[in-house]
């Protein structure tokens, strides 16, 4: 059973140098004459893509190739420029950890809020959130503010909670680094338990023995182009074969 269909998905993005936006700047260029339109590009370019059902997807590609992005506009974080996306299910994100927190309420709200965020009702979310504390090992952090936590600690409650439930669909970016040693192994054996199971699992990683061992299928992203998705060790010799010798 097909649960992702991307249909020729565009998304143009303003390129970084528009980032350091200034109001006072932009004025003046305006009245100098200077003013340029700011630059966009292509980071994902016409993609089709379906996924099977319990189906384990290794993304593959170079840096900037489009990877995170294409996850992105999967989990529902970003909208496509052009063409469809649709995915039939409960998606657990696991991108970009904790980066939804709120540093100034305390770490309960922060699970509230999050699971709120992921489709969880509030009472279903005071349900789970002692689980949540055990395994995060923050039990005595309940009441502190997200902003008196370690980075780790920040890194360990967004997997907590992202992985407290069994979701349809887990979406992995380079996650599995979280942590301490002690923190990493309870990490893999829980990632274990979603790789045995029915979910479906698309990860973008840059280690291909991790991707050639563990996944079904590989999609190789190069200049936001799917260029080829194919049996994940098949997939992976391609790419190689079409790096540049140094
Ligand atoms: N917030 C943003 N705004 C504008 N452009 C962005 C933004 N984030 C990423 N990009 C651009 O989109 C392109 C694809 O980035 P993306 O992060 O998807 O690449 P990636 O394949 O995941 O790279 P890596 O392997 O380095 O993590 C890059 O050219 C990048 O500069």
């Amino acid at each position: 059973m097909e649960v992702i269909r991307l249909d020729q998905v565009c998304l143009w993005r303003r390129t970084q140098e528009e980032f350091s936006y200034d109001l006072k700047k932009t004025i003046l260029s305006i009245v100098e004459g200077k003013y340029r339109q700011p630059a966009k590009k292509l980071v994902l370019d016409h993609v089709d893509l379906v996924v099977d059902k319990g189906e384990k997807i290794g993304i593959i590609g170079a840096n900037g190739s489009g990877k995170s992005t294409l996850l992105k506009i999967i989990s529902g974080i970003l909208q496509p420029t052009t063409g469809t996306v649709r995915v039939k299910g409960q998606v657990a994100p696991l991108i970009e950890l904790g980066a939804g927190f709120d540093p100034e309420i305390s770490v309960m709200d922060n699970i509230l809020l999050y699971g709120v965020l992921l489709g969880f009702s509030r009472s279903e979310m005071k349900e789970r959130a002692r689980s949540i504390l055990e395994f995060a090992e923050l039990e005595d952090y309940a009441l502190v503010p997200v902003k008196g936590l370690s980075s780790g600690m920040v890194a360990r409650l967004g997997f907590a909670i992202a992985t407290d439930m069994q979701p349809d669909i887990l979406i992995l970016d380079e996650v599995l680094s979280v942590g301490d040693e002690s923190f990493k192994n309870k990490c893999k054996q829980r990632m274990d338990s979603f790789w045995d199971g029915d979910t479906t699992v698309l990860v973008v990683s840059h280690d291909l023995g991790f991707i050639k061992s563990s996944c079904d299928h590989a999609v190789w992203i190069e200049k936001g182009k799917l260029n080829l998705m194919d049996k994940a060790d098949k997939t992976v010799e391609c790419y190689l074969s079409n790096l540049k010798p140094i």
